[in-house]
């Protein structure tokens, strides 16, 4: 029988805190455990530390990361809770997402200052946003606004916004709902004119392949709708990869039979865009992710994807 705790990482910043708490909260639930049974550790990573300069700029996915799967390989913690947005296609060697959590709302909520809703703010408004998918969105839909890069966690983001350093900004909902601040939003996106980020919305666990304790504790809470549409989400996002600098978005939805998935890429001056749309067996989610990145691929070229690098 398990004695020690279960050590649990995660980063440091409110939204972080909030997943490990969650996920932690759904184990006692699942297990009819106390909470002497989890201990969290809260780690700093690059992504943290590092605030001033575009994520893709200083090195992309694995930012978030890294400090927390070398603990787990270390065996110094026994699973890591991540937003499944950030996490690398690729994982280290020997570590897998062993499960996932319910999904929150996976769209993007917009944050107005000089006005309420994206569309209608004054031309040439400032929005903020780090994401090269949300730059080459808003470029795509309003090629008058000027788009900087704004980073840091989303009290920061909004003291910033609130100082009139921006007009306006970008934030996944399902964030801002697990922290407790939707009162900020002025607008919900719609995913077919923003699409969001492929995983986002959806909190996963990180474990190594060969502990089984782990992966039968946390088998008890792990969600198979989001699973299945996340899954399919990071194939598209695998299958586009190579370059951590395309806007790619992508969103899948599941009834348990069939996954329908659609996906976009853009240039990330917003002037060029091709949309996928692909559906099939929820069996084999990778396949139908796959796929579509696949055709997406082919039907922008190679100069798509050289244009502008
Ligand atoms: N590192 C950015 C990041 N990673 C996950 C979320 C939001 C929560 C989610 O998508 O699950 C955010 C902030 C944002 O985009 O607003």
């Amino acid at each position: 029988m398990q004695t020690k705790p279960f050590r649990i990482g995660t980063r440091g910043s409110p939204l972080a805190l909030a997943q490990a708490f969650e996920t932690r909260d759904r184990l006692m639930a699942a297990h009819g455990l106390g909470d002497e049974m989890f201990e969290i550790v809260v780690m700093s990573t690059a992504g943290d530390r590092i605030t001033d300069r575009a994520l893709a700029e200083i090195g992309g996915k694995g930012l978030f990361t890294q400090e927390l799967e070398d603990k787990l390989l270390s065996g110094e913690l026994d699973f890591a809770v991540h937003s499944s947005k950030d996490m690398p296609t690729r994982l280290p060697e020997g570590l897998f997402l062993s499960a996932y959590l319910p999904r929150e709302d996976a769209r993007d909520a917009f944050i107005g200052r000089a006005g309420p809703r994206l569309l209608e703010l004054p031309e040439g408004s400032v929005i903020g946003s780090a994401s090269l998918r949300r730059q080459a969105l808003i470029r795509r839909l309003r090629p008058d606004l000027q788009v900087i890069v704004y980073r840091g966690a989303v009290e920061t983001r909004l003291r910033k916004l609130d100082e009139g350093q921006v007009d306006g900004t970008l934030l996944a909902l399902a964030g801002l709902k697990r922290i407790g601040r939707t009162d900020v939003v002025t607008e919900i996106l719609d995913p077919q004119e923003f699409p969001p980020a492929p995983a986002q919305g959806a909190i996963c666990i990180e474990s190594r392949k060969d502990d089984l304790r782990v992966a039968a504790l946390v088998e008890a809470i792990n969600d198979i709708p989001t699973f299945e549409a996340v899954t399919c989400e990071r194939a598209f996002l695998s299958a586009l990869d190579g370059s951590c600098r395309t806007p790619i978005a992508g969103f899948a939805q599941t009834d348990g039979q069939t996954i329908r998935f659609s996906g976009m890429i853009l240039t990330p001056d917003g002037t060029w865009h091709h949309r996928v749309e692909r559906e099939g067996p929820a069996s084999d989610p990778e396949a139908i992710g796959r796929a579509a990145g696949d055709a997406v691929r082919a039907a922008a070229g190679p100069e798509f994807f050289t244009s502008w690098s």
